[in-house]
């Protein structure tokens, strides 16, 4: 037997398992890196961070993810940049992965596996694109080969984890109701867990021992996609640091209106989205429609912290009625935002704000450990099974495995 999946079915049998999850995501701030020990799996997961880092992506970086990323910023993309690109973020995050490793004075022969989410480079659910050649079809693409940070770091990966989902009937995203399931139900509230990156998200959990088919998870639009494209544009900056510009603003009523002509705030839940509509273009379009292409700075800032807000609230109206009164629990770097949050609680005036730290969970660290549990569950668990793989949460099990030799 190769000596590797010896280990991984060893593994499987341990009580617990030492497994660093990796994500990149939309807002190319870097790779968050989280050391998980897991203890069992299933619902009775439990979860110890031992560290997190998020290890910044510097300009070089970036500008080789832009190159592609959502299409790239002419919507002409080079196939050798692709192609070159999904080796070379695999041994970058694995690069990365071993420089934590060093600073926490820990060996690779110390963790049992790695979680690898990879960088979404396009993200295309069927409702979002029109091409001759296909419809209906779902599909996402995450790049970093899961290959290169096994054999580099010498510890199993687990890589890929979007593409059973849509294998079995999802969009590929969101998955944080998996891990937000396992993790965070509680026998006592329901509980909104709202993820403010780039792209917003959030997962409904119903109380433990109540239908748990009715959990599931959606985006509900831009977080910060939009604000930090506009402060990159006009003031240099990565993003409005605590909102400071946003809060000096006034919100645009025509423009936010415009903006939320867009079909997607009225579709269906669960949803998905990306960069790919809620880009540059989106936001042109919706200024030249309403003449506001010299709004300044601040008034844009505030009009988009407005958006992003009033699709969250859409999202939860449509499922909870007008006023919803749920526990919210936010997470992502939009916590951070005193702007995004003082929008959120107006337009939810009865549902109670706090971050996931009350509930023992880094905010800034939830996706990564989110691989980390899929992995966990992938090794060690069940498909998890949420209801009857209603409400696009197929009951799967994710991630594709490399092993280091
Ligand atoms: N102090 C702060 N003030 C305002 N905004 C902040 C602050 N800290 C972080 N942010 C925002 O959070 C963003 C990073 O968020 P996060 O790391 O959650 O995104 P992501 O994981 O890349 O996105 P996604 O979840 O869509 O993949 C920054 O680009 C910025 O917009
Ligand atoms: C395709 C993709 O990478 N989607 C991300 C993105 O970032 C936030 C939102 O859009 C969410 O749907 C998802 O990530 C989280 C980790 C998820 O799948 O739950």
């Amino acid at each position: 037997m190769n000596a590797h999946l010896h280990r991984l079915c060893q593994l499987a049998q341990q009580p617990s398992r030492r497994i660093i999850g990796l994500m990149s995501g939309t807002s190319l701030d870097g790779l968050d890196v989280a050391l998980c020990r897991l203890h069992g799996h299933g619902p009775a997961t439990r979860l110890e961070l031992e560290h997190f880092t998020t290890v910044p992506y510097d300009d070089d970086v970036r500008r080789r993810i832009r190159a592609v990323f959502a299409g790239g910023p002419t919507g002409q993309i080079s196939l050798e940049h692709l192609t070159l690109l999904n080796p070379w973020l695999g041994a970058l995050h694995a690069d990365m992965v071993l420089a934590c490793l060093r600073d926490w004075q820990l060996a690779p022969t110390e963790v049992d596996l790695v979680a690898s989410h990879g960088q979404t480079v396009y993200h295309a659910p069927a409702h979002q694109y029109q091409h001759p050649d296909f419809t209906g079809l779902n599909a996402t693409l995450q790049l970093g080969d899961g290959d290169q940070v096994a054999v580099r770091t010498g510890i199993i990966t687990l890589s890929d984890f979007r593409q059973k989902h849509i294998a079995a009937g999802g969009e590929g995203a969101p998955l944080a109701a998996y891990g937000d399931y396992l993790l965070l139900s509680s026998p006592t509230e329901e509980r909104l867990l709202l993820n403010l990156g780039g792209i917003a998200n959030f997962t409904y959990l119903p109380r433990t021992g109540h239908d748990a088919s009715a959990a599931f998870s959606t985006d509900t639009g831009p977080g910060n996609t939009l604000l930090d494209a506009t402060v990159r544009a006009r003031c240099g900056l990565p993003y409005d640091e605590n909102g400071r510009l946003a809060l000096a603003g006034r919100i645009h009523a025509l423009l936010l209106q415009a903006l939320l002509e867009h079909p997607f705030f009225g579709a269906s839940l669960p949803k998905t989205t990306g960069p790919e509509l809620f880009g540059p273009e989106y936001l042109q379009q919706a200024q030249q429609r309403t003449g506001t292409e010299n709004l300044g700075t601040e008034d844009l800032l505030a009009t988009l912290v407005e958006l992003s807000a009033a699709g969250v609230a859409r999202a939860a109206q449509q499922v909870f009625g007008e006023q919803p009164a749920l526990a919210v629990y936010c997470s992502g770097g939009g916590a951070h935002n005193p702007a995004l949050q003082a929008a959120l609680q107006r337009h939810l005036p009865h549902c109670r704000f706090a971050t996931t730290d009350a509930l023992g969970v880094l905010p800034d660290a939830k996706e990564a450990i989110l691989f980390a549990v899929l992995a966990n569950e992938a090794v060690a668990g069940q498909p998890v099974s949420i209801g009857a793989g209603r409400q696009r949460v197929p009951a799967v099990s994710m991630g594709k495995i490399s092993l280091p030799g």
